[in-house]
């Protein structure tokens, strides 16, 4: 936002002394109050980034003191249950507009942010039917700002893409971790030492934030079911190939995947060992 110079006054809060006296020191925000209520007065924006499971507490706290016409935003990794747990909340005359930076690391707290965390990815907007096109226009300019590119979605289609391209394929590298980590005798030595770039990738995702993942699995509930349900009938066909020894559908199989990573490449959207260079260059906690 400083980079851009896209706001003239910034305020923030945290609910912990401790990450607001941080806040403070690096001089994230203009000004850290210690409560939301008091962060929000006269703002035109306000940008609730708290657990998918924390938005409704915090949308109530802040509803009584909003400014008349400010436009409310999240970041939340999940879009409907944010939907349904915030709008009831904020008072007539608001503008509410989810959204959805799809650009993160396995970092949390407010020393892991850095200027280029939304250059050229996606923020995903899910503005509501009847959503105040000029406040929309400014929220989508916000994020431009940001070096983000903005898509509109309606909030179902978001979460069941999100399901696909991010929660289950956390929930996987949670479980691949959990199980070298049951192998102990294994984990103890060999797994650290010979951690092959595979492994090494699950590692790194499974040491994200864990209140703010079980959040995104108990609010995005049924499209994780649905996509975990196809993920374990493909890995059944695959544990048969492997059994049976049928080489020709393993390489099929691997093929077509070949195909879609080269594709991802191709749209410009290979963007994973680049930001995690950038993590460590720019100094987030590791
Ligand atoms: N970390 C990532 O890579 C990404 C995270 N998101 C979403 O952004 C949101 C925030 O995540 P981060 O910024 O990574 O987390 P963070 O841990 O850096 O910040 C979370 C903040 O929420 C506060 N908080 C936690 N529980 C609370 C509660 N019950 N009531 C009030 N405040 C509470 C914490 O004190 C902290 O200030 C989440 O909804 C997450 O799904 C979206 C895209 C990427
Ligand atoms: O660290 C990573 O690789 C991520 O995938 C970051 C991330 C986490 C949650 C989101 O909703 C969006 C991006």
């Amino acid at each position: 936002i400083r980079r851009a110079d896209l706001a003239a006054h910034m305020t923030g809060t945290a609910r912990s002394a401790e990450t607001r006296a941080t806040a403070q020191e690096i001089g994230l925000v203009d000004q850290v109050f210690d409560t939301a209520a008091e962060a929000v007065v006269d703002a035109d924006l306000v940008v609730l980034c708290v657990p998918v499971g924390a938005m409704e507490a915090v949308a109530r706290e802040i509803a009584p003191h909003l400014a008349p016409g400010a436009t409310v935003t999240d970041v939340g990794s999940v879009k409907q249950a944010v939907i349904d747990s915030v709008a009831p909340h904020l008072p007539a005359g608001s503008h509410f507009i989810p959204g959805h930076p799809l650009a993160g690391t396995e970092h949390s707290g407010p020393r892991s942010g850095f200027a280029e965390l939304f250059d050229n990815r996606w923020c995903i907007l899910t503005p509501p039917e009847g959503c105040d096109p000029a406040a929309l226009a400014h929220l989508t300019q916000f994020w431009r700002g940001m070096g983000a590119n903005v898509d509109l979605m309606d909030a179902p289609h978001h979460d069941l893409v999100l399901a696909v391209t991010s929660h289950t394929p956390h929930l996987i590298a949670y479980t691949m971790v959990g199980v070298a980590d049951d192998l102990r005798r294994v984990t103890d030595s060999e797994v650290i030492k010979y951690s092959a770039a595979g492994f090494r990738d699950f590692t790194r995702i499974a040491a994200s934030d864990p209140v703010m993942w079980r959040d995104v699995f108990l609010t995005n509930k049924d499209a994780t079911l649905e996509i975990l349900g196809r993920f374990t009938e493909e890995l059944f066909a695959l544990q048969r190939a492997i059994r049976q020894g049928d080489g020709a559908l393993l390489h099929d199989y691997f093929t077509r995947t070949r195909a879609i990573r080269r594709g991802i490449i191709d749209a410009g959207q290979d963007t994973d060992a680049p930001d995690f260079g950038r993590v460590r260059k720019h100094g987030a906690d590791s």
